[in-house]
């Protein structure tokens, strides 16, 4: 269990122009940040060459998305190829964003997160239950088979950091309580023991966003099985600094 480095991801969606990006640089230098947290931040598609430059190297850059093919007649779409060839290891896939406003679904996720895999990047799965599902008691039915959808085309979980986001705590300000978080992680965690290994279950980190801040992350970050945040609004912020030291 003592494996697993808590992880933080800053996801700032459809946000961020060169001199914001300057700006986030700036806090993210000064911070301190806690040495014992990897932090990634997942940038627009055109921003992710200057983000690379501009963002501490210890701080990993993500794609928010990509296809699941090398090249080719895909207008608008980038190759997991191209993100390496700036230099960037990670990709952001499986959003709620990604699957509510664009339509993607489960099946074409889970071929994006192999082929990106496949291609040599470190994948966060985004996966999550709608309010309704919730309501109606149907949470793990919904996130196990979301995940059930991604395994078949997960071949290295060592690459793999899984975002548990429950989609209306998501940009609403209504942060799931510490124990719906914990809940939740601890029946993913089980699911990876019973159909994916011992040790995958042990050391995979699984995450959690929505309406993440400074005054929620210890709380949350306190939970056995919360291995860190995908944090979105509050990543563009001085307190994403706070947030990367939930542990401390
Ligand atoms: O990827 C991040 C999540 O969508 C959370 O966004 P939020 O922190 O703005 O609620």
């Amino acid at each position: 269990m003592g494996e697993r480095k808590f992880f933080v991801g800053g996801n700032w969606k459809m946000n961020g122009t060169k001199s914001e990006i300057n700006g986030i640089a700036e806090f993210l230098k000064k911070g301190p940040l806690d040495p014992n947290v990897e932090v990634v931040v997942g940038c627009p598609q055109c921003y992710l060459a200057y983000s690379r430059e501009t963002v501490p190297h210890n701080i990993g850059v993500a794609a928010q998305n990509c296809y699941k093919a090398a090249k080719g007649a895909y207008t608008g779409e980038i190759a997991p190829g191209m993100i390496k060839d700036l230099g960037c290891e990670w990709v952001i896939l499986g959003h709620s964003e990604r699957r509510n406003v664009f339509g993607e679904s489960d099946q074409l996720i889970s071929e994006k997160i192999g082929f990106a895999l496949s291609e040599g990047l470190k994948v966060i799965p985004c996966f999550g239950e709608q309010l309704a599902e919730r309501e109606s008691g149907r949470t793990q039915e919904v996130v196990f088979s979301q995940l059930a959808a991604m395994k078949p085309n997960i071949t290295d979980w060592s690459r793999v950091v899984l975002a548990y986001e429950p989609v209306w705590a998501i940009g609403t300000g209504k942060t799931a309580t510490p124990q719906q978080a914990q809940e939740v992680h601890a029946q993913l965690r089980q699911w990876l023991r019973d159909n994916v290994s011992e040790e995958v279950a042990n050391s995979t980190r699984i995450i959690y966003g929505g309406s993440v801040t400074a005054a929620t992350c210890k709380e949350l970050a306190s939970m056995p099985d919360i291995d860190g945040f995908l944090v979105g609004g509050a990543s563009l912020k001085p307190e994403f600094v706070a947030i990367i030291n939930a542990k401390c």
